[in-house]
């Protein structure tokens, strides 16, 4: 395998995994993008960021998106370079907002756009590298596929399939100031869960499918879940109780991956988010229905410096 491209830009979405119910399964994505442009060099690895991060990730090879390209190319046998990397951060980071999974997926799909046979990279490979980084497959699918994506493990491979979303399903986005990393989240889960909790999450995410593809007026049901939103409560009080306030009114809210960001799906009206506190920012990005994508010359990452 050879590197037969000097220069690779990529978009990338932000994503809400689980929904509710869809524990490690469920994920949407959002009109809430990165971008980065990926040069070979012959130089040593060089990273500025712009946006999100900047001044807080690392800008050599440590860098995620460039630990996620170098696995990628390391996958296919091809040779690794120096790289120089311009990026564009609009996904805030530690806020349940997949920030993780759309770096480790750029850098992924960078490799892709570098190499002599990309098909050596297909997504089911990107999927499953993916996977790897993450520990998880709900978020890389959905950056990877756009809409909304059921993941599952198939022993220890990543499988996704793509959901078509009711286009009447709008989204409010609630992003507290407050980070919560997803391995602290994680590590606030019980080992086991009841029998009765198993099937309640089972029937709901059964029902989310329905909802989120053609039966909108059951989006409050099925985004109900007993299996790890209040069991992170702990992690993330003000979010938790947000959620719970929200649906008694009847919104189908949900917290949006590991928290602390609540999703909403729906278009939550105007005195709702007034009566929010300045620690909630309010976004209303629609469904990315692309996924990641290669992006051409003069998409707007070349404002970089
Ligand atoms: N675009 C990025 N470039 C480099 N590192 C990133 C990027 N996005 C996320 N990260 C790394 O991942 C961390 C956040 O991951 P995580 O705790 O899983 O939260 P999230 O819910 O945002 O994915 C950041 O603190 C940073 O170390
Ligand atoms: N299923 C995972 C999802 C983590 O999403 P993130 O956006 O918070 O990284 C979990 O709930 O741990």
């Amino acid at each position: 395998m050879r590197l037969v491209h000097d220069e690779v830009r990529v978009q990338v979405p932000a994503t809400s995994a689980n929904l509710g119910p869809g524990f490690d399964s469920f994920g949407l994505a959002h009109t809430i993008h990165d971008r980065v442009r990926v040069r070979a060099t012959t130089g040593r690895t060089e990273v500025r960021v712009f946006g999100e991060g900047a001044g807080e990730v690392p800008d050599g090879d440590d860098h995620l998106v460039v630990r996620a390209l170098r696995a990628g190319l390391d996958h296919v046998g091809a040779p690794q370079a120096g790289f120089s990397l311009d990026c564009e951060n609009a996904i805030p980071h530690g806020r349940g907002l997949g920030s993780s999974a759309a770096a480790v997926i750029a850098g992924l799909v960078a490799a892709r756009g570098l190499i002599s046979e990309p098909e050596a990279l297909a997504d089911d490979v990107l999927l499953q590298l993916a996977t790897e980084f993450e520990g998880h497959p709900d978020n890389a699918a959905p950056a990877l596929l756009g809409g909304a994506t059921v993941a599952w493990m198939d022993g220890r491979q990543a499988r996704a399939a793509r959901l078509e979303v009711d286009p009447r399903i709008e989204l409010t986005v609630l992003i507290p100031t407050e980070r919560l990393p997803t391995s602290r989240a994680r590590a606030a889960l019980p080992a086991t869960v009841s029998h009765a909790d198993a099937a309640f999450n089972a029937g709901r995410a059964g029902l989310l499918t329905l909802a989120l593809t053609s039966r909108p007026d059951l989006l409050l049901p099925a985004t109900a879940d007993r299996l790890h939103q209040a069991q992170r409560a702990d992690a993330m009080m003000a979010s938790v109780a947000l959620v719970r306030r929200l649906r008694s009114e009847g919104h189908p809210a949900v917290i949006s991956g590991a928290g602390p960001t609540v999703l909403v799906l729906s278009a939550l009206d105007g005195a709702t988010v007034a009566g929010l506190g300045p620690e909630w920012s309010v976004r209303r990005p629609g469904i990315d229905t692309d996924g990641v994508l290669p992006l051409t010359a003069g998409s707007g990452i070349e404002n970089s410096r």
